[in-house]
């Protein structure tokens, strides 16, 4: 599985090369695919809320990068760089405020910096982009292992070819590398478990349309596009066999915050006996929180609602534009990651799989 998945990569997200970070502006995908160039916390920050990147794992990646990037320019600066630099951390984490991958990955440059402070200052430098490397490469190295996971417990419920339903995108362009619950879905299609994946288009921001469609039509899955409305449909014809989402953060009860849209998803699972899965690395668990009540929604611009490239095509109305769902742990078959799978999660098996050392 691991060869087969490595060899079916087509597409990243970003780019480390020679001390520069490269995002792949995610705006303006399918249509053309530009690269962007980085070179500061706040050119960084700026990127991950403006989406050129977007996705739970890749705006952790980032904003680590985004720590290499402002390290370098502090101490080049010279004088008290650790205060400055601490300005950057807080200009990275006020990027946007649901994906608690983004704070976990701070958090461990944080510590790692913390640890390392007596180095010389190049050394330090280099440690420090060693640290968000290898962030980025256990991300990857999650998305295989959850991938397998997946598709055992998919074929544990059915073997063959099945009818599966994703929402907003969770593949290589949302995390370091395969995805989360689309790294299951591409998995599960070298092993001949999928007839063909429904994606939702995910209003208002069309990650399913523009980017999911994008990334499973390049490596020939068959895919089918929907109205986000038109999931109930589909889900009551009987021909949907799974559910399968990512998440931005997972509560210590199992309760997922996950793209506008997903828990209404949930409950029509519930509802017509399809089962529900959430795929997302143990960076996604925050279990300082105790429930999704806790969980801090992002709202974007009404515009995001009112306007199609700029283009207004609604009545002037106000615009409610809340970008992530909570759905309750009850409405949840199995919570995947990469240090194992909770079916029917609640706070004691939460608990449990935290527990365990991480795999990678
Ligand atoms: C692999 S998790 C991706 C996760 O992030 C998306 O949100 P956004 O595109 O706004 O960053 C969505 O919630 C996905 O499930």
């Amino acid at each position: 599985m691991r060869e087969r998945l490595l060899a079916a990569e087509k597409v990243t997200a970003i780019r480390w090369q020679s001390g520069n970070l490269y995002l792949l502006d995610q705006r303006c995908l399918p249509l053309e695919e530009q690269w962007l160039v980085y070179d500061s916390a706040a050119t960084v920050a700026q990127a991950i809320r403006d989406m050129v990147v977007r996705g739970a794992p890749a705006i952790g990646i980032t904003a680590a990068y985004g720590v290499v990037l402002a390290l370098r320019a502090r101490l080049a600066a010279g004088g008290h760089w650790r205060l400055a630099l601490d300005e950057d951390f807080q200009i990275l984490a006020a990027s946007r405020p649901t994906a608690v991958n983004l704070f976990w990955a701070l958090d461990r440059m944080r510590e790692r910096l913390n640890a390392l402070s007596a180095l010389p200052e190049v050394e330090l430098l280099a440690q420090m982009e060693a640290e968000a490397i290898a962030l980025h490469e256990a991300d990857r190295e999650a998305n295989l292992t959850m991938a397998q996971f997946g598709v055992d417990l998919i074929r544990k419920h059915k073997a063959g070819p099945q009818h599966l339903l994703t929402h907003c995108n969770t593949g290589a362009l949302a995390t370091g590398g395969f995805g989360t619950a689309l790294g299951v879905i591409r998995a599960a299609y070298l092993e001949g478990l999928v007839e063909r994946v429904h994606a939702d288009e995910t209003r208002p921001w069309l990650q399913g349309s523009r980017l999911t469609a994008f990334e499973l039509a390049g490596e020939g899955i068959p895919v089918s596009l929907n109205a986000d409305s038109a999931a109930a449909h589909l889900m009551k014809s009987g021909a949907i066999t799974w559910v399968i989402v990512g998440a931005d953060r997972i509560t210590a009860n199992g309760d997922v915050a996950n793209k506008i849209g997903t828990y209404q998803l949930a409950v029509l699972a519930m509802h017509h006996g399809v089962r529900f899965m959430v795929v997302a690395p143990s960076s996604t668990i925050d279990m300082q929180l105790a429930s999704g009540d806790e969980i801090p929604i992002e709202e974007r611009a009404g515009t995001e609602l009112l306007e199609v490239h700029g283009q207004r095509f609604a009545a002037e109305v106000e615009a409610f534009n809340p970008v992530f769902d909570v759905t309750p742990a009850d409405l949840i078959d199995a919570i995947i990651t990469e240090k194992g799978v909770v079916e029917r999660p609640n706070a004691e098996k939460m608990a449990a799989l935290m527990s365990r050392r991480r795999l990678h």
